[in-house]
């Protein structure tokens, strides 16, 4: 058995056993209240600086499939659970959670109070925190979380994004093919599954790709993705919105929808604590139908500042009345906060999200 202590900036210290890599990782500390999904949360690179933390007290109770992944491996740097499961029980397991992170280089740490920490989170607000793999040295724990820097600060879209574009051509035999150009802030795979189900063919373009080489492609639709950190650091995809806007349909999920909305004129914040989990509640104000929806992130977008702009405020949270979907009136521009393609969480939007984003580029919805 492994020593492991998790550090907190707010000087908290707790000790639990280890598992997976031994070392050091700094992260902002979040939690997700989903009760699975675990391999695609891990795999999402939306958790890039992060140290994820389950609220469910038992994870890995079904094992590791890489086939569940959203990404080539693990994005979150750490995983805190209150249990992690040694015994998998499921037929397409291949390893257990121990072993994943072992194999991916990734600390886990078990047999914390997961209940205490995140009613600290809630209280306080996201915590750097660090975690220590090989040592129960609980002071350098809280010695490392207050040295690193605000998560604002770095630069974690070029960490995950792709380093070549590539294309992948639809299965699906449609009349009339379309292709979208998806540019990848750290895109989770499920949402270029969600558009080659429906017979698009997807281009994946990293995050630095200038807005002359979209335009060459010559999409039906720019597509934003998911991804980690401030909205703020993802510059070059913003001013790329704000040049191509009214030439294509735009559309994007989260950090995308952040990217979208700051080109649009709208500023973004960090929330206290953010959303994560696999029951956010969703209002369309046009309908007044709630879904219940699957969502990961820390920042927002502010919506009284599209006071003055052609965009509209689409979609609200239940709980705190966030900004949860814009639409521009004239244009063929809209985005959500949260994650029509689930994996991890309920599809209940997918059909609408991915219908609607079909239907803006002419297709067969
Ligand atoms: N899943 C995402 O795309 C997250 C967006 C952004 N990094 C946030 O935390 O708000």
């Amino acid at each position: 058995m492994m020593s492991a202590v998790i550090g907190l900036e707010d000087g908290t210290i707790l000790k639990g056993t280890g598992f997976g890599a031994e070392g050091i990782v700094c992260g902002e500390l979040v939690f997700t209240t989903q009760y699975t999904g675990y391999e695609e949360s891990l795999t999402d690179p939306s958790y890039a600086g992060q140290i994820l933390m389950f609220t469910y007290p038992l994870i890995g109770n079904y094992g590791v499939n890489d086939e569940t992944f959203q990404s080539d491996g693990v994005k979150a740097e750490g995983l805190v659970v209150r249990e992690a499961c040694p015994s998998p029980s499921h037929h397409l397991s291949t390893r257990n959670i121990y072993k994943l992170m072992e194999d991916e280089g990734k600390p886990g740490i078990s047999g914390i109070d997961t209940r205490m920490l995140t009613i600290g989170t809630r209280e306080h607000g996201t915590m750097r925190a660090a975690l220590i793999n090989g040592s129960d040295d609980g002071e350098e724990a809280v010695r490392l979380a207050r040295e690193q820097p605000d998560i604002s600060t770095l630069d974690l879209i070029s960490r995950v994004t792709c380093k070549e574009p590539y294309t992948i051509e639809s299965k699906v035999k449609t009349g009339d093919k379309k292709h979208v150009v998806l540019f990848d802030l750290g895109m989770k795979k499920n949402i270029s599954v969600s558009l080659l189900n429906r017979g698009v063919d997807v281009t994946v373009v990293p995050a630095s790709t200038p807005t002359s080489v979209i335009e060459e492609y010559n999409p039906d639709l720019l597509f934003l993705s998911n991804g980690p950190g401030d909205p703020q650091n993802a510059q070059n995809a913003i001013n790329v919105v704000k040049d191509l806007a009214g030439s294509m349909p735009i559309s994007g999920i989260c950090l995308g929808h952040q990217v979208i909305s700051r080109a649009l004129g709208a500023d973004t914040y960090k929330l206290k604590f953010g959303h994560r989990g696999a029951n956010q509640p969703v209002k369309d104000l046009e309908s007044g139908i709630v879904h219940i929806t699957s969502q990961n992130h820390g920042f927002a977008v502010d919506g009284d500042s599209f006071d003055g702009t052609d965009v509209n405020v689409t979609q609200i949270n239940t709980n705190d009345n966030t900004v949860e979907g814009i639409e521009h009136n004239d244009l063929d521009i809209f985005s959500v906060q949260y994650h029509p393609e689930a994996n991890a969480g309920p599809r209940d939007t997918e059909k609408i999200f991915f219908g609607k984003v079909m239907k803006a580029m002419g297709g067969r919805v």
